[in-house]
């Protein structure tokens, strides 16, 4: 279990490069199984979660290639499907979330794909339904072993295009359906299709080798299938997450931070997200400039007077992900909001260690906290702390960077798995934060 310790109340400053999007990323790995042909990616982050994506790939007889920092070439064009049934496999898969959506893709294109229980955060219930649900809709038979936690889909005589509204507009699920559509015979519509950048990016680069969809952007997709898809090139966008979380930091630790290259037009309602709190978040080409707040920043409130409510939605809402890094944020802020995680049920109870460390917070339920901001006036105290899941872990770093005295917080795999290099990236920024273990 690897540790961080964080000596907080320094100011940070300087210019920061985000990598590229762990959520696309998993996406996009998974897509390089639908061709025997070349795919290329660049910015791919180099975090645990990606990392482990691609030695499953590897794993399963994918060649991969590094080309650069960041640049992998990926050939699937002698795979092991043995694989599939070793334990290694259970090992690899369930590992991370993202290992879900090699389902779609083999299954398309072997017309078998299996799978254990994905891991990933501990942050509530986070059922499969609307993956199988669609696999079915398009032909397939499902079975699952409950004892190995074992899912596994079969259609031998190949995929029929089918309209399906899913029950939930799931981010993997809607990428594992479209990648299994991409390759099915007819027309597949998906309604209530999840629409996150990541999804347009992946539905982009799916296009680019071959596959016809359209409606990309939008909760309506329509896929016409095709017998083969090709190579391609593509390019991970800046991670939307990561963004958010320097905004965060920027704020708490009353720093100027320049942003650089963030692709703003893809930010959706992010940046109105952190300016309800107060925080200035202003465009400079397509960096984020986020000026000192010596003067703290002020809590919004809604025309009618009433209290602000941050809470999640599926895209183009605000993503769940960023909740979490809101209400740390929201603990120096001028004013209160309630904080409202609709989608995940165990995902703020990280917010026994903010009270520890001195934050006002009420946690209403597991879905709602109301933050009672301190303006600055008492800074939260340092304290030991173990990071439950990937974005509560760098919440807690955010509040120990803020914080009074030296903090450690355990556990810090779970920021790894998500943040690349992110102790020497915030030491350059004039952090004092050191890996001890
Ligand atoms: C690897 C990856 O890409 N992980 C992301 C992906 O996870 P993932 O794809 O696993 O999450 P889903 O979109 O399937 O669902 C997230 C949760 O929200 C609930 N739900 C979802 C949609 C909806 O309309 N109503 C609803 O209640 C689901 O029951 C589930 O508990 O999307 C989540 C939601 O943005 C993000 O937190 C994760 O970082
Ligand atoms: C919940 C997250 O990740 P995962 O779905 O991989 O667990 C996240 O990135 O915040």
């Amino acid at each position: 279990m690897g540790t961080f310790q964080i000596e907080g109340g320094q100011q940070l400053s300087g210019e920061i490069q985000p990598q590229g999007a762990k959520n696309e990323a998993l996406q996009i790995l998974c897509a390089v199984l639908l061709t025997s042909d070349e795919v290329v990616i660049n910015n791919i982050p180099d975090i645990l979660d990606v990392n482990k994506l691609i030695q499953l790939l590897e794993n399963l007889g994918v060649k991969i290639k590094k080309l650069g920092k960041g640049s992998y070439s990926f050939k699937s064009d002698d795979l092991d499907l043995d694989y599939l049934s070793s334990d290694q496999f259970k090992k690899d898969g369930s590992g991370l979330r993202g290992s879900i959506m090699i389902v779609g893709p083999l299954l398309a294109r072997f017309g078998k794909g299996f799978v254990p229980k994905p891991g990933g955060d501990k942050i509530g219930r986070r059922r499969l339904d609307t993956h199988f649900e669609g696999f079915i809709k398009l032909g397939a038979k499902f079975r699952y072993n409950k004892e190995e936690r074992f899912y596994g889909v079969e259609a031998p005589n190949g995929l029929k295009g089918s309209y399906m509204l899913l029950e939930e507009a799931s981010v993997t699920g809607t990428a594992n359906i479209v990648m299994a559509a991409v390759l099915a015979e007819g027309t597949t519509t998906i309604y209530n299709a999840a629409c996150e950048p990541y999804l347009q990016q992946l539905c982009n680069m799916l296009n680019s080798m071959g596959a016809k969809i359209s409606g990309v952007g939008s909760n309506l997709l329509t896929i016409e299938g095709v017998d083969s898809l090709k190579g391609c090139e593509h390019r991970i966008l800046p991670d939307m997450v990561e963004i958010g979380s320097w905004i965060g930091m920027a704020a708490m630790t009353k720093s100027e931070l320049t942003i650089k290259n963030v692709n703003w037009d893809m930010l959706g309602i992010i940046p109105t997200t952190f300016r309800k709190l107060g925080i200035t978040i202003e465009r400079k080409g397509d960096d984020i400039f986020i000026p000192a707040h010596t003067n703290g920043y002020e809590v919004q409130s809604f025309i009618d007077g009433s209290i602000m409510n941050i809470s999640d939605a599926p895209w183009p809402g605000f993503t769940p992900d960023l909740l979490s890094i809101i209400l740390v944020v929201a603990t120096q802020a001028r004013g209160s909001v309630l904080i409202h995680q609709k989608m995940f049920e165990s995902r703020l109870f990280f917010v026994d260690k903010l009270i520890d460390m001195g934050a006002k917070i009420i946690l209403c339920d597991p879905h709602r906290a109301t933050v009672i901001g301190h303006d600055f006036q008492s800074q939260l105290k340092a304290t030991t702390m173990t990071s439950p899941d990937i974005r509560a872990g760098i919440s807690l770093l955010i509040a120990a960077l803020s914080a009074k005295g030296t903090s450690t917080i355990h556990n810090i795999e779970q920021i790894d798995r998500g943040y690349e290099n992110i102790d020497e990236r915030l030491k350059a920024l004039g952090a004092k934060i050191e890996r001890v273990a």
